[in-house]
């Protein structure tokens, strides 16, 4: 059992910290940098332009032993059942050869038939394949698709769209992309029950059956965990490809939901990519919490969303193959940790995940920064960055793109006074935390997903919230199958209004 009156006395203790300059931080200790710099698998975390110092430090070390985080991390390595609303164990990292032996034998299993099934692919055994038609949503769909947009784009292998709304407009794009009878349709779902995926994925049959595909079953590889249901909707068996229930949806890119990566990045560099979370698994289970970079971003989320009362923390990736990141993390952190009570049912303390948000560098600089410079918020910035230019054009782009956004923290610190216009100051001591990685290889990508998937937990833990269900995706739902079942009755005015006039 926790002890909660100890818990609370470091949430206070935590708020009763003096919360110093920026700049000051800097000019009072000459060797900020290195005690605020992790370096890993080859990304460089730079925590120096955030408020915390040694006493906030220490606070959160002992707030972490209080909510005992080494227990929990530990327990959910060891495959306990960690997940305890839904009384799932939480065994994504199996994936990466790290967690209990019996899940990573299971996981070794499961992506030995998904080498296979690349292989046979690739083989022509399907046909000649030319384009990827991934159908998933959720978990199933924003993994894949950063991998894919990432890594893959010049890899020239296969065409891939990774298709996830119900509005038929995504799909027919792709459909008028793709020539049917050379195109592997891939259904993603770890349920095989939603509503989406499966309206996709019909539609999709009947756009290859209108075109004369002989069986159009004979193209389709399913990714799930509820491989029964994948047979009763068609599937061939020997086209199932399957991972274990406790690979949670937004935590599954590495189980066979990444099946298209694979496929677009061959399986030496979806390898790669595991191997990159592998590295960074080690690094969190065993470094000090003070090297450990998803543990020091953690007390940094915790410090800004719940000692400074922020909101919202935005993420700029300066970088084209990063561009889908932003919207990978809003699921993997708002859907972990935006919740209102404890893992026990209890209220929370405080807010829980802040709302994230961001987008691409340079883009961004000719937008929304400006709120971010003199606005009334203030919003903890994360910047990353790659060494290493993804364009063979003119060194200036690549140039020109990291100069910018190192510009930008310092900037963001430094601040500008003007006494005289108002409208031109710039208060500076605004927060903003630098990854920056030598290369983006699937190695090191896969090491910055593991990154963020630890961070999550982290906060989840430190907050004493289960990271690992999402139950407040479901009530939504469940009043759409109602109104689809029986129209508009017994909702507001407002609602059944709406529901006449557009649907009648
Ligand atoms: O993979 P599926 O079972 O189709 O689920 C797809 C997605 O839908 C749900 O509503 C959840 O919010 C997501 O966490 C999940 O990834």
């Amino acid at each position: 059992m926790l002890d909660q009156a100890k818990i609370a006395d470091c949430w206070s203790q935590l708020k009763g910290i003096a919360v110093p300059d920026l700049r000051g931080l800097f000019e009072e200790d000459a060797d900020r940098l290195p005690k605020h710099l992790v370096e890993e698998s080859g990304l460089r975390f730079d925590f120096s332009k955030t408020h915390l110092w040694e006493a906030s430090l220490v606070a959160f070390e002992e707030l972490a032993a209080a909510v005992d985080f080494t227990g929990m991390r530990a327990a959910m390595f060891a495959g306990e059942v960690i997940n305890t609303t839904e009384g799932r164990a939480v065994e994504h990292t199996a994936e990466r050869g790290e967690g209990n032996a019996e899940s990573v034998a299971a996981a070794r299993e499961h992506q030995r038939r998904m080498r296979t099934l690349v292989d046979v692919i690739e083989a022509g055994a399907l046909g000649e394949i030319r384009h990827i038609l991934h159908v998933g949503i959720g978990g199933s769909a924003l993994g894949p698709d950063l991998l894919v947009d990432a890594l893959a784009r010049d890899a020239g292998r296969y065409d891939v769209a990774i298709v996830s709304n119900v509005d038929g407009v995504a799909i027919e794009e792709a459909m008028a992309r793709f020539d049917p009878h050379h195109t592997l349709l891939v259904v993603a779902s770890k349920t095989f029950t939603t509503t989406e995926t499966m309206l996709n994925a019909a539609s999709a049959i009947e756009w290859m059956q209108e075109a004369g595909v002989e069986d159009p079953y004979g193209q389709v590889i399913a990714l799930t965990a509820s491989p029964d249901k994948a047979i009763e909707w068609g599937v061939d068996e020997t086209r199932i490809l399957g991972f274990s229930e406790s690979v949670g949806g937004r935590y599954s890119l590495w189980s066979s939901i990444g099946f298209p990566a694979a496929l677009a990045l061959g399986w030496d560099g979806f390898e790669a990519l595991l191997e990159g979370a592998a590295a960074m698994d080690r690094h969190f289970r065993h470094a000090p919490l003070r090297e450990n970079a998803p543990v020091r971003a953690a007390f940094v989320d915790q410090f800004y969303s719940r000692v400074m009362l922020c909101q919202t923390r935005a993420v700029f990736a300066y970088d084209e193959r990063l561009r889908l990141l932003p919207s990978y993390l809003q699921q993997l952190e708002m859907e972990s940790n935006g919740k209102s009570v404890k893992a026990d049912g209890t209220p929370t303390y405080g807010h829980t995940a802040a709302i994230t948000w961001g987008g691409v560098g340079t883009d961004a600089q000719h937008a929304v920064f400006q709120l971010l410079h003199q606005g009334t918020h203030i919003v903890p910035v994360e910047f990353i960055a790659v060494t290493e230019a993804g364009d063979a054009l003119d060194p200036a782009h690549h140039q020109t793109l990291l100069v910018n956004c190192f510009a930008q923290g310092a900037a963001l610190m430094q601040g500008r006074e003007n006494a005289a216009d108002p409208a031109r100051a710039y208060p500076g001591n605004r927060p903003s935390t630098t990854i920056l990685l030598d290369a983006l290889t699937p190695h090191a990508l896969g090491a910055l997903i593991a990154f963020y998937e630890h961070r999550t937990f982290t906060n989840g833990i430190l907050m004493q919230i289960n990271s690992f269900d999402q139950f407040g995706v479901e009530l939504g739902k469940e009043i759409a199958r109602s109104i689809e079942k029986d129209g508009a009755r017994g909702f507001d005015p407002s609602t059944m209004a709406l529901i006449e006039r557009a649907l009648g």
